[in-house]
């Protein structure tokens, strides 16, 4: 079932789905994953990433969909995606939540359509909402601005966290990614470095529909995010000294000796 692009040349695509603790949701993604004839994966790999609950069973319940379990009880989302693409030899990953009730197939398929058939991409990325009243907490009030700040290129990305992504395997085997939730900043960091901001697009996906974590938890989630994007900033940049010299970083000193005024 694997995608044809406009040369015809054919590739192989792989769904990888990172997976704690997710078997009351787990179900709806996959049963919209394994039952739509149009669908292109030739393989999905569900990642039980040290879960306590039943997200093993529930993944074997599906026929064809692959479970890999980690269960040395040191889970992170990061350390999950890659072990279930290197598990894989297809040519182009597909990354998606488990806990996403919102997801449709056809949206899937459009990540790896625009991804094989443009030849310029490297990353294809969900965008969700079209504001910041229906984005994310740390998208909005994390990322963003770092983004801004530190990686100007990259600041008009509407979802720079979403974890619906189609990369071609090669590209990102070769990257030194985050272990837990900065994995998803890193990759399109490190991929706009290596093949430009150009090389990156994102698909409407409409609005996201997933469990909504508490502060507690989101204020982890932010310092991963955090940590990751200031590594590339000291990687990329040459550390935080020679950023602050940029233009980017006159910008903000602008835009907050203006706020200063309210
Ligand atoms: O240690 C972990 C934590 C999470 N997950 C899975 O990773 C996915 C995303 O985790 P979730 O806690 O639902 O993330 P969100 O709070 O929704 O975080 C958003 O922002 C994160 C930080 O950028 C991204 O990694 C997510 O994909 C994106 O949905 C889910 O399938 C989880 O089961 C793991 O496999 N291991
Ligand atoms: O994507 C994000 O910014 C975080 O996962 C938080 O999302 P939420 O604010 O929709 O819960």
């Amino acid at each position: 079932m694997a995608v044809k692009n406009s040369l015809s040349q054919t590739r192989t695509v792989a769904l990888v789905i990172p997976a704690r603790n997710e078997a009351p949701r787990l179900p709806h993604v996959l049963e919209i994953v394994t039952s739509n004839p149009t669908a292109i994966f030739d393989e999905i790999i569900v990642v039980n990433d040290c879960s306590a609950d039943a997200t093993a069973a529930t993944t074997r319940q599906f026929r064809g969909v692959r479970l890999v379990s980690l269960d040395d009880g040191q889970p992170g989302k990061g350390r999950a995606l890659q072990a279930g693409w290197r598990q894989s030899t297809a040519d182009v990953i597909v990354t998606c939540d488990a806990d996403l009730g919102s997801i449709q197939h056809e949206q899937l398929n459009s990540l790896v359509n625009a991804l094989v058939n443009q030849q310029q991409l490297r990353l294809t990325k969900a965008a969700y909402g079209n504001h910041a009243d229906s984005s994310g907490r740390v998208t909005e009030l994390t990322a963003k601005p770092l983004l801004e700040v530190f990686f100007p290129d990259c600041a008009d990305i509407q979802s720079p966290l979403s974890g619906e992504m189609a990369f071609y395997r090669t590209d990102v085997e070769s990257l030194d990614l985050p272990q837990d939730y900065g994995v998803d900043i890193a990759i399109l960091l490190d991929l706009a470095k290596r093949h430009g901001r150009s090389s990156i697009a994102e698909i409407p996906f409409g609005t996201k529909k997933h469990p909504h974590q508490p502060l507690s938890s989101l204020s982890i989630q932010s310092r991963q995010v955090i940590r990751a994007i200031l590594e590339r900033v000291e990687r990329l940049h040459g550390g935080l000294e020679d950023a602050i010299r940029t233009p980017s970083i006159s910008h903000l000193l602008k835009v907050s000796s203006a706020l200063g005024n309210y």
